[in-house]
């Protein structure tokens, strides 16, 4: 499906973005090994979190869906999943493989872990090898690199393992595997990454504590379940905050989006370019920090990210770059590596798009050297089927006069159904 784009609009009015996808499959995994009836409200309904629901259901988890946001999951316990009958498919989802691996290394069975193309890409390794290191038993393509993936869990061992990417994935299939395994699992994050694993484990009674920098988890006998309500995607939200930022006189009020620290570099960033947002209601929920943004755009200039804040706007990355076409003067983005190895090769697919809009980029090894203010043009461009490069695409088409395509923009189905609309409705002509 192409989408057509016709520029040069601002943004007016509010917005609440679709629920938080990493909480979305979190309370579904997490539901599924809790003893009792876990109540999800505003569940996000998209693709990557529709696999993890049908990748619980083939493990024997009745997962109903009530009127149109909520699911209601029927936990069996720690040790009540069953062997599915052939693969769990995660579809696109990284979440659903890597978090999925960590439950599975502690169940008594076989099972295969297989995904589309793009997954089948993604690195697995930086997974299997700290869960091999606990006991479970994995192989798979190029000796478990990639999948499809077969793994057997069982008796785990805790082990002490130090992060060798920021990765909140890694991180919480280990903290999973963690409540299966004897002995203490202690894991040191030297950048601190999403921590909603973390957060939502000590709702549902787990054991988990965190002291200078080591994060520990010892196994428990119970996880009792729970009722959530998922707060707004800040990932989703970017875009909006970015198709504001950068055309003058837009204003836009994101409503009841997740505000967890280790999720918000976006307001950061934003805020040192020069864009005036501030931030409202805030309060907890769930353990989880929410509350309202407002932007007002123009006046945007460039900047540097690099460091410990990559972690805290990863998959905002494909917007930022765009506000960085839209900012007088250079900006650099630097130590985003990760971005390699998403969906699409994400360094490649910006520099990309923003070259055929006429920008000035630079691609780097690690991320993008952007110069801004130039006079961009409509023109065609390509998702390479990655939901977040078509949404930041199609933003870019926003601020630029004149008829844009995204081409393959059904990917927005992966994690926000429904994009095209929410931008038009707080779309104006200028
Ligand atoms: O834990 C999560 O829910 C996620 C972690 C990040 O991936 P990495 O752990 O690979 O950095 C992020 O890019 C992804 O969209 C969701
Ligand atoms: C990288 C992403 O997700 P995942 O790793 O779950 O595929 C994303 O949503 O940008």
């Amino acid at each position: 499906m192409d989408v057509v784009i016709e520029g040069k609009m601002r943004i007016r009015g509010e917005v609440t973005p679709p629920p938080d996808k990493s909480i979305s499959h979190r309370s579904v995994m997490i539901g599924a090994i809790a003893e009792g009836t876990t109540e999800i409200m505003r569940f996000l309904f998209a693709d990557d979190c529709l696999r993890t629901v049908d990748c619980f259901r083939k493990m024997g988890i009745e997962i109903e869906f009530m009127g149109h946001d909520t699911v209601i999951v029927k936990g069996k316990g720690l040790r009540g999943l069953r062997k599915p009958e052939g693969e769990l498919y995660a579809g696109n989802s990284g979440t659903t493989m890597r978090l999925l691996l960590g439950i599975l290394a502690g169940q008594d069975f076989e099972a295969v872990l297989s995904g589309d193309e793009s997954l089948s890409r993604r690195p697995m390794g930086r997974v299997v090898e700290p869960l091999r290191m606990m006991g479970a038993r994995i192989e798979g393509r190029d000796g478990g690199k990639f999948a499809p993936l077969t793994i057997k869990g069982g008796c785990l061992k805790g082990i002490y393992y130090e992060l060798p990417v920021a990765s909140a994935q890694v991180k919480s299939a280990l903290l999973l595997a963690g409540l299966y395994a004897e002995g203490e699992t202690v894991i040191l994050e030297r950048q601190r990454t999403r921590d909603h694993t973390e957060i939502m484990l000590k709702e549902f009674g787990a054991e988990i504590s965190l002291e200078d920098g080591l994060l520990r988890v010892t196994s428990v006998d119970k996880l009792y379940a729970r009722r959530i309500v998922v707060p707004g995607d800040i990932s989703s939200a970017a875009f909006f905050m970015v198709a504001a930022a950068i055309s003058e006189n837009s204003e836009l009020l994101v409503k009841d989006v997740g505000l967890n620290p280790t999720r918000t570099g976006i307001i950061d960033v934003l805020r040192e370019m020069g864009c005036s947002i501030s931030v409202e209601g805030e309060k907890i929920k769930n353990g989880e920090k929410v509350g309202n943004i407002l932007v007002r755009g123009g006046g945007l200039r460039g900047t540097v990210i690099d460091g410990k804040i990559v972690p805290r706007l990863i998959d905002e990355i494909p917007a930022i770059a765009v506000a960085c076409a839209f900012a007088e003067g250079q900006s650099i983005i630097k130590d985003a590596g990760e971005l390699r190895v998403k969906e699409s090769d994400r360094i490649k697919s910006i520099a990309w798009n923003l070259k055929r809009l006429g920008a000035e980029v630079e691609e780097l090894e690690d991320g993008l050297l952007i110069t801004g203010g130039r006079q961009l043009k409509p023109c065609d461009l390509e998702s390479f089927g990655d939901h977040r490069i078509a949404m930041a695409m199609a933003v870019a088409a926003l601020s630029v006069p004149g008829r844009s395509r995204i081409r393959n923009a059904e990917c927005v189905n992966i994690s926000f159904p429904g994009f095209f609309d929410t931008l038009k409705n707080i779309s104006e002509p200028i």
